[in-house]
């Protein structure tokens, strides 16, 4: 738009000093010439106010400028060419929380975060190149401690003085920046592992992320603009959903478990939170539905549950859960006034089954065993698992009357014999097992859980001890047995602790009177009750075990003292027999055992002869066979204890490798008194002979008996004739060492 002219230039010309005047003569007067002076002062006057006008309206503009230059919402600064800032507005030292003097001649570089120092000296050389070319860039700029994101639009110019300088506005973007990554954190949130679903007020789903879509199956089109009733189980009624969004509208927002259905049909718990959200008149605009499958944390819970209550190996209730259930049948008997049965089962030589065939036929056994125990009782029973081969099972609901009750207990314990004495399958083996079962009856509360656990178990030693593969009834008599028994378990492990067993030696000779070797015969000297014979404290070590460590002992005292006899020439030729129990050779390490002992006394492995009775080896036919070939190879000699006595089959006897066979002493104690045990004895030595075994007869008392052997051609004795068992000292004295 053309410019207005200005007052000035409207104003009517008047004369100026240079020749503006009219020409021609002076016809002017003095007054006239005042007059003109007057009239060019005015308009000087005019011209001066309006000079003072435009200075005023110039420095109103330059004002304006000013402020609008130090408070623009933007940093302005310029540039030198080396990076130092040669001026600015206060918005840039405000932004850079410093005073513009502070800044001046400082240089930008050191108000750059040192992550972007790099950057900007880069940035710097490239803005300052191209003259006229607007660049602009993100910085990462100091203030005071912190920092701020900064957009800068640099303009390379050419200054008044012809020097090249850098113009930059500055733009504080922290905000920006922050946003930004909120937005982002709110992507990477929203595609997190738990199903997001959001909704409209009217429930509509709008949104769903990558999880939900993974949880439920559907694809995020299936979803949206349906409601979630698509994920219905059916598992909650109308009430349960009315509550929930009751909840939600009330409170704002409600979670818990539920169960929901995938598209796939099948139906998974999970764990839901709803959130309302609501507008800034705090009406609801949208709910937020956060859900978490928790299909397989249930899995664990269940598993947990298992473990806890359940026995692994076998899935039966394990004791804990028995406990429970227990006190619950207490409870429920006290109410009904019905007796119910505690059976304890426990499987008879178990051990011997884990040392020979492996733990893996132990663990097919228990497995078989558990099976076989459900199928002798009634669904509401429990049949339980204490661990090893311990079962306990729990009978209810049986009668109100005692006989009757225990008629049915004693029946079900029956059928539970008749069942585990089926032989079993455990792989390629069949095997044989047999149960000892002890029951209690319980009714009311009359004896605490404790007491009617150790009543079944009491019963259970009762049925061992009747011979085992047979059930008992609780008694007192048998408690009070027990006790003993249990006391002097404790004390016989005192006593292998504190050296109270003593080994005694009985004397085995030829006919001719040679001393050949000896028996070694355990002796425990109680302190309280004296002497107790092996007959009563070897089965109780058998029983508890310490067999294992008790028969390791006597190996070593045996082997030591042939290690000493061997310095001797008249005792050098002697042999010790000892005593090897069933659960002692049948224990898995028990050839290393003897190896070592071998090894460690450096003797002559054949002065060493094991004594076995008829049922260990008929126990286990295979490990016994196997065993004694391997200590046979060593040198080892074998003797068949107690011959006759039991059932040995001849066709085994003949593949194992015994050198000697032993004449039980009730036949020997018998002869020329029991024609039947004579004839018994005569066809034991005629088959030794036969076989090409040795033997010897033991318990032999009368120079009668030791005729009658000798004359039938048994050549080797043991007995009070020749020498009770004897301390080791009277022993040697004996053999004059
Ligand atoms: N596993 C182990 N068993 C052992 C060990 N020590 C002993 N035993 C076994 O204990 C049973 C009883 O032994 P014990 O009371 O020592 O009786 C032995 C002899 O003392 C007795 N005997 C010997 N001669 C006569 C006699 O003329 N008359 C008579 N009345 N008794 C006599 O006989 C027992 C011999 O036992 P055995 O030869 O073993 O059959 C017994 O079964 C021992 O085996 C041990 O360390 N480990």
């Amino acid at each position: 738009m053309p410019n207005k002219p200005t007052e000035m230039e409207q104003r009517p010309k008047l004369h100026t000093e240079t020749g503006d005047r009219p020409a021609g003569p002076p016809s002017h007067s003095v007054e006239e010439l005042l007059n003109e002076l007057r009239a060019h002062q005015i308009e000087l006057e005019m011209q001066n106010e309006e000079l003072q006008r435009i200075r005023a309206a110039l420095e109103t503009a330059h004002n304006r400028y000013l402020d609008l230059y130090e408070f623009a919402p933007v940093g302005y600064l310029t540039l030198a060419p080396d990076g130092r800032i040669v001026e600015l507005n206060l918005t840039a030292a405000r932004l850079f929380g410093l005073e513009r003097n502070n800044l001046l001649n400082c240089q930008l570089a050191t108000l750059v975060a040192h992550q972007d120092s790099d950057r900007w000296r880069l940035l710097l050389k490239s803005a300052l190149r191209h003259e006229g070319e607007l660049k602009n860039f993100e910085l990462l700029l100091k203030r005071g401690d912190s920092h701020f994101h900064a957009h800068l639009d640099c303009l390379p110019v050419m200054t008044e003085d012809k020097t090249p300088a850098l113009r930059i506005t500055l733009t504080d973007i922290s905000k920006n920046v922050y946003a930004e990554e909120q937005l982002r954190l709110a992507a990477v949130a929203f595609e997190a592992q738990e199903g997001i679903m959001i909704t409209d007020a009217d429930k509509v789903i709008l949104q769903v992320n990558r999880a939900f879509t993974d949880i439920t199956g559907y694809r995020a089109d299936e979803l949206i603009g349906r409601t979630p009733h698509i994920l219905n189980s059916g598992r909650h009624n109308e009430t349960f959903y009315a509550e929930m969004w009751n909840c939600i509208n009330r409170t704002g927002s409600w979670q818990g478990e539920i169960w929901d259905r995938r598209k796939n049909g099948e139906i998974y718990p999970k764990w839901l939170t709803i959130n309302a959200v609501k507008n800034s008149e705090g009406v609801i605009t949208h709910y937020v539905g956060l859900h978490t499958d928790i299909s397989e944390r249930k899995a664990s819970e269940e598993e947990i549950k298992q473990l806890a209550y359940y026995d692994p190996l076998t899935s039966l209730p394990n004791r804990r859960l028995l406990l429970d259930r227990l006190q619950q049948a207490l409870a429920a008997s006290s109410r009904s006034e019905k007796y119910g049965a505690l059976l304890f089962i426990d499987l008879d030589n178990f051990k011997s089954l884990n040392d020979n065939l492996g733990h893996d036929m132990g663990d097919i056994l228990l497995q078989q065993v558990a099976k076989r125990l459900i199928a002798c009782v009634r669904e509401g029973d429990t049949v339980s698992r204490q661990g090893g081969d311990e079962f306990i099972i729990m009978l209810e609901d049986l009668s109100e009357n005692t006989e009757e009750a225990t008629a049915k207990a004693k029946t079900i314990g029956e059928k539970i014999l008749i069942s585990l004495n089926q032989s079993f399958q455990l792989s390629n083996h069949e095997y044989k097992s047999t149960p000892s079962i002890g029951i209690t009856l319980y009714i009311d509360h009359q004896h605490t859980i404790n007491t009617l656990l150790k009543r079944a178990d009491t019963a259970m030693y009762g049925a061992k001890a009747a011979g085992r593969n047979t059930l008992r009834f609780f008694d007192q008599d048998m408690q009070e047995t027990v006790t003993a028994r249990a006391s002097l378990e404790a004390d016989l492990r005192f006593a292998l602790e504190k050296n109270q067993l003593k080994l005694y030696f009985q004397r085995q000779a030829r006919h001719d009177g040679l001393t050949i070797g000896a028996e070694v015969l355990l002796r425990w000297e109680h302190p309280e009750r004296g002497f107790i014979s092996p007959l009563e404290f070897i089965p109780l070590a058998e029983e508890s075990g310490l067999i294992e460590s008790i028969g390791r002992w006597v190996l070593e005292a045996a082997c030591a003292k042939l290690k000493l006899w061997q310095d001797h020439a008249h005792t050098r030729h002697l042999q010790l027999a000892v005593n090897i129990s069933a659960r002692q050779f049948h224990h898995i390490g028990f050839i290393e055992q003897i190896c070592t002992l071998l090894d460690k006394a450096a003797i002559d492995a054949n002065r060493l002869k094991l004594e076995f009775t008829e049922s260990l080896v008929f126990d286990n036919i295979y490990d016994t066979l196997t065993k004694m070939q391997r200590l046979k190879e060593l040198g080892v000699g074998f003797s068949l204890d107690d011959f006759g006595s039991g059932y040995s089959s001849l066709t085994y006897l003949t593949q194992l490798p015994f050198d000697q066979l032993k004449i039980d002493q009730s036949f020997v104690r018998n002869i020329g008194i029991k024609p039947a045990d004579t004839v018994v004895v005569q066809t034991i030595i005629g088959m030794a002979n036969n076989l090409g075994m040795d033997i010897i007869a033991e318990g032999v008392e009368t120079e009668q008996q030791r005729a009658f052997l000798k004359r039938h051609g048994c050549h080797a004795y043991q007995g009070n004739l020749l020498g009770k068992a004897m301390p080791l000292e009277e022993f040697e004295r004996f053999l004059e060492i």
